[in-house]
């Protein structure tokens, strides 16, 4: 049995396995410029976000009925399930799919058929968090909110993703703090690839309760203390990072400087199809390559429970959290 946790920071999108793009593109009558799963794998060769970000909008294109989405979501959760994963907050972006006539109904209801029955299935619990598109206007966000509105019953929070340069967090405070006024929790995407700064703003205009990425806090050694002081969960991704040309290679990953700063830092995946691993094999790859010991394993483990909103279910939290304790990392 692999190390409970939960996962905190995975975009739905991101775990569209090739295979299921082809099955989703031949029963959707979509062509995708590829000739086969193979020639799509090998276009996995990013430069920078922005280089992920055009194949991912493009790859989603497939998606397109509830079933669709319904198919999607199962298909992580039953990966996840396999390594781990007892409770998974799940981002999705519903703009990347308005766009292309495709109705929020179709989408939460869709991916609501997987999440909705994920527990008694795959014996996971899990959230939804929506994300704003950042690199699209503060408008549209707020639109995006609204058609939200009738389907607020199965989502947590809202996020903040997509192309971060140039886009700071201050940007959405007015869909933010409406956010709030509606009971929906926080965070956002900060110091991926932008500036220390986009993190302070995040917490102070936006209210975020945890920051999604946050390396480049490193960057503002009085930011690390605040970070450190507050408790503001970091969700990091490292086989992003490294896919992502933010660290060059996993060996140079800041993970045990940040956990050495005293950081309440936890362990996803992101877009595991395109970035070569679940949380699981996350988890395995930092213990081989950085050399994390069994008791820093167990505190990313532990801090993923006391990160996440599971505050309306303080008995599941509680089981996972005795079960990391008690589990035998060898
Ligand atoms: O890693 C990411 N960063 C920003 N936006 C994203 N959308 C999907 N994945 C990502
Ligand atoms: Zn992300």
């Amino acid at each position: 049995m692999p190390l409970p946790k939960a996962e905190l920071h995975l975009h739905i999108e991101g775990t569209l396995e090739p295979e299921l793009a082809f099955e989703l593109a031949a029963r959707n009558d979509v062509s995708l410029p590829y000739a086969d799963t193979e020639a799509l794998r090998d276009a996995y060769r990013f430069t920078d976000l922005q280089s992920f970000l055009n194949l991912y909008y493009e790859l989603m294109t497939v998606l397109r009925t509830e079933r669709d989405f319904a198919d999607l979501a199962d298909a992580y959760l039953a990966r996840a399930a396999a390594q781990g994963v007892r409770h998974a907050e799940i981002f999705f972006d519903p703009q990347a799919h308005l766009a292309r006539g495709v109705g929020m109904d179709t989408v939460v209801d869709g991916l609501w058929r997987a999440l909705g029955t994920s527990r008694e299935r795959h014996g996971v619990s899990t959230r939804l968090i929506l994300c704003f598109l950042r690199d699209e206007s503060a408008e549209s966000a707020l639109a995006t909110l609204d058609a939200a509105r009738p389907h607020l019953d199965r989502i947590t929070g809202v996020g903040l993703d997509s192309a971060e340069v140039g886009h700071p967090p201050a940007k959405f405070r007015e869909v933010f703090e409406a956010a709030a006024a509606l009971g929906l929790r926080r965070v956002a995407h900060a110091g991926e690839e932008g500036p220390p700064e986009y993190i302070t703003e995040a917490l102070d205009v936006l209210g975020v309760e945890r920051i999604d990425h946050g390396l480049r806090c490193l960057e503002d050694p009085a930011l690390v203390e605040r970070l450190a002081r507050e408790r503001i969960p970091l969700t990091l991704c490292p086989l992003s990072n490294v896919r992502l040309r933010t660290v060059d290679t996993l060996a140079d990953h800041p993970l045990p400087a940040l956990l050495d700063a005293g950081l309440m830092c936890t362990l996803n995946s992101d877009d595991p199809a395109y970035f070569g691993g679940y949380v699981g094999d996350t988890f395995d790859a930092v213990r081989e390559v950085l050399g994390l010991d069994g008791e820093r394993l167990r505190e990313l483990a532990r801090n993923s429970f006391l990160a996440s909103f599971l505050e309306d279910d303080e008995e599941l939290r509680a089981r996972c959290l005795a079960e990391v304790a008690a589990y035998d990392l060898g």
